[in-house]
């Protein structure tokens, strides 16, 4: 997979650098590209902003340097372009998979007040544009959104997870883990200040295992995110508050 990310701060990218992301980009499974918006800006000042027509605090990201930008990077390619904003639709782990599943993705990372509307105008007449957030609260910008983003679509790339089952298990995976999240984790020493790891899980039965992760990943999600259980399968809801 080919990634490229536009960005006023491309610094704001080294931790790409690092981790299951840097070890994937040196092993050529993913090739992640930096751009410096501010090269295609050509006044002696590198503008990128300019004041909001319709007034209001701010300033707004000038269309005309998100299009040289944009044109020079993907050339005559058609990247997936994903443009973070707080009005976007929610990233999720679904959109993450899906996003997965691209050959290339395009990031335009705005500050300021955003990114001229007619830019996702211009380029959704030519490619996939997915307007995307990462959650309800607002940030500076789109980088740390990217940062998010890269990392959760990096790690479900094949091979880039030292044990493939890991996506499976993931809290929100589609299959057995939709709309759960994941129960508790346990490593040695079985015994931690008179805390001692559940006994179920040193008994080797896996079958007992397996039913009590998902006992208490639903109980987990019962109590954190109510709103995801209520879309689990009542059955299941049922067979399990006998016992919550
Ligand atoms: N994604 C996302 C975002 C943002 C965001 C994204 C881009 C810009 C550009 C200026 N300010 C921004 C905030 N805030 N909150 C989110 N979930």
């Amino acid at each position: 997979m080919r990634i490229d990310i536009i960005s006023i701060f491309p610094d704001y990218f080294a931790p790409l650098d690092v981790s299951l992301i840097g070890k994937a980009r040196e092993r050529g499974t993913l090739d992640v590209r930096v751009h410096q918006l501010r090269d295609w800006a050509h006044d002696v000042h590198k503008s990128v902003d300019d004041t909001p027509y319709g007034g209001g605090p701010g300033m707004v990201m000038k269309p005309e340097v998100w299009g040289e930008a944009i044109d020079s990077v993907i050339g005559d390619g058609a990247p997936r372009m994903v443009v973070p904003t707080p009005s976007g639709r929610p990233f999720t782990q679904e959109l993450a998979q899906e996003l997965a599943g691209e050959p290339w993705l395009l990031f335009a990372c705005g500050r300021y007040e955003g990114i001229d509307s007619r830019v996702v105008e211009e380029y959704s007449e030519r490619l996939r544009v997915d307007e995307v957030g990462i959650g309800d609260y607002v940030l500076a910008g789109g980088e740390v959104a990217v940062l998010v983003m890269v990392e959760a679509v990096g790690r479900l790339l094949p091979g880039v997870l030292g044990n493939a089952q890991s996506a499976v298990d993931d809290s929100f995976a589609p299959g057995a883990m939709r709309n759960l999240v994941e129960g508790p984790v346990y490593t040695k020493p079985p015994v931690w200040r008179g805390r001692e790891v559940p006994d179920v899980l040193l008994s080797g039965h896996h079958g007992k295992i397996a039913r009590w992760r998902r006992d208490q990943a639903l109980r987990r999600t019962v109590r954190n995110r109510p709103e995801l259980a209520a879309e689990l399968d009542p059955e299941m809801l049922d067979k399990h508050d006998r016992k919550l």
